[in-house]
């Protein structure tokens, strides 16, 4: 057996994939073994998935195998989900193996948070995953098949999105824009289609620029959505939504766009967590736990007013760069770097050529702020897969 440190990296998201790739750049051979870990063979690009949940898209293009991503000379790429985290023997188990580690890095992403709403994890779809945005993309067209078989079946028509922050909102956006076509792909009178976005907190977007966020809502109120803003989601059931003081919307599609709670592994792995995700140190480790790092939706970080950011791509590839950086110097007796989040801005699509944001402190509107957001998928292809992966999935992003 050889005395390497074996790092293990669990989950290939936007955190998990660049602490790899650092990794493969930064350390010397036979420095580590590195493993990664991931469900699938393919690194998904989250930010884009409302474009094929909405059938803008092809869910295809949201993919990228990670045998093209990393250098598997340098790492070993598993195959498999993780079905527990044993600190105290240091071992993760699979779901067809066993894998030990001196250092873990834990990437594998959140959960929906329902906040208990019933019904919700039962009846309600989520835009989390390619195999996810799938079903949602099928299930709203066969929605418009059952309608020309059922007429009276109004629900079938109609889609509530529960939640208006990123997620929702940019699915609503996409879906704007795709229902006229399936409008006429089905022989549907437009009018009858009833597409809405519902949100508890007193405004969309909560947190962002209030006059861009006034803008956003504008421009999809004329794409069609209706929103109810400041209106709890009760329930959920087979039928659709109770919503406020219980008015049913009878809907046979219901997306969950409102929250992300951390992966139910780390704390089933006896690590402290708030709402499932952990307070990490400054270094990204977990507290008393010097060599378990956390990147990703499965991490807290603060503001420097105390307030946790709102878990992104953007804090997670950060956070790959510096725990890359954290586990070579720990290897190496160096000092660890302390993480501190740049927010480079944010940009939400509000459908094809429309968005809003905030770049470098400047605000967007329209075509530019869309232009924006091509730039930063763009950007990221480039950080991840270089030019080759620019030129085979750049112009579908
Ligand atoms: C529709 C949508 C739009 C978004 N838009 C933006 C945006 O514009 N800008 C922005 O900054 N953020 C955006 N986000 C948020 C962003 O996508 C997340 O913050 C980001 O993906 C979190 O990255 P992560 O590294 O934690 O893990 P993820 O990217 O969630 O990846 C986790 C990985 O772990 C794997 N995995 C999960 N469980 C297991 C397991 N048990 N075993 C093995 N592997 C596992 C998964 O298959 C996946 O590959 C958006 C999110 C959504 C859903």
């Amino acid at each position: 057996m050889s005395n390497i440190p074996k790092i293990v990296i669990l989950g290939a998201g936007y955190g998990g994939i660049l602490t790899a790739l650092r990794l493969q750049k930064e350390l010397n051979y036979n420095e580590a073994d590195v493993t990664l870990v991931n469900k699938h063979d393919y690194h998904y690009i989250t930010t884009h998935l409302h474009m094929p949940a909405a059938g803008t898209d092809r869910a295809e293009n949201a993919r990228v195998s990670i045998s093209k991503l990393i250098d598997e000379f340098k790492i070993d790429f598993v195959k498999s989900t993780v079905v527990q985290i044993r600190t105290q023997d240091k071992k993760v188990i699979l779901e067809d193996g066993t894998l030990s580690y001196d250092y873990l890095v834990i990437g594998v992403g959140g959960e929906p948070e329902t906040f208990g709403i019933p019904g919700m994890l039962e009846y309600a779809m989520n835009i989390r995953s390619l195999n996810s945005v799938r079903l949602i993309r099928e299930h709203i067209e066969y929605q418009f098949a059952r309608y020309k078989r059922e007429p009276h079946r109004t629900d079938y028509l109609t889609f509530v999105v529960g939640g208006a922050g990123f997620t929702g909102i940019e699915f609503v956006g996409e879906l704007a824009d795709r229902i006229p076509e399936l409008c006429k792909q089905f022989d549907v009178d437009p009018q009858l289609v009833k597409l809405y976005n519902i949100e508890a907190a007193p405004t969309a977007l909560p947190g962002f620029d209030p006059e861009l966020v006034e803008y956003g809502m504008q421009v999809l109120t004329k794409k069609g959505v209706i929103f109810r803003i400041g209106t709890a989601i009760k329930e959920c059931t087979p039928d659709g939504v109770i919503v406020g003081e219980g008015e049913e919307i009878r809907a046979a599609t219901v997306i969950w766009a409102a929250g992300v709670r951390g992966n139910r592994l780390i704390e089933e792995a006896g690590i402290e967590t708030m709402r499932g995700r952990v307070k990490i140190d400054e270094c990204l480790r977990v507290p008393n736990h010097e060599n378990i790092y956390v990147v990703g939706d499965n991490s807290l970080v603060f503001n420097p007013e105390g307030r946790p950011y709102p878990p992104t791509a953007q804090i997670a590839m950060q956070q790959g760069v510096v725990c890359a950086h954290n586990l070579v110097a720990s290897i190496r007796n160096q000092p660890l770097k302390q993480f501190e989040f740049k927010n480079k801005g944010t940009v939400a699509s509000l459908g094809k050529g429309e968005a809003i944001g905030i770049v470098f402190g400047k605000k967007y509107t329209g075509s530019k702020a869309a232009w924006f957001k091509k730039a930063i998928d763009i950007r990221y292809l480039y950080i991840i897969g270089g030019i080759p992966l620019v030129v085979r999935k750049g112009k579908i992003l």
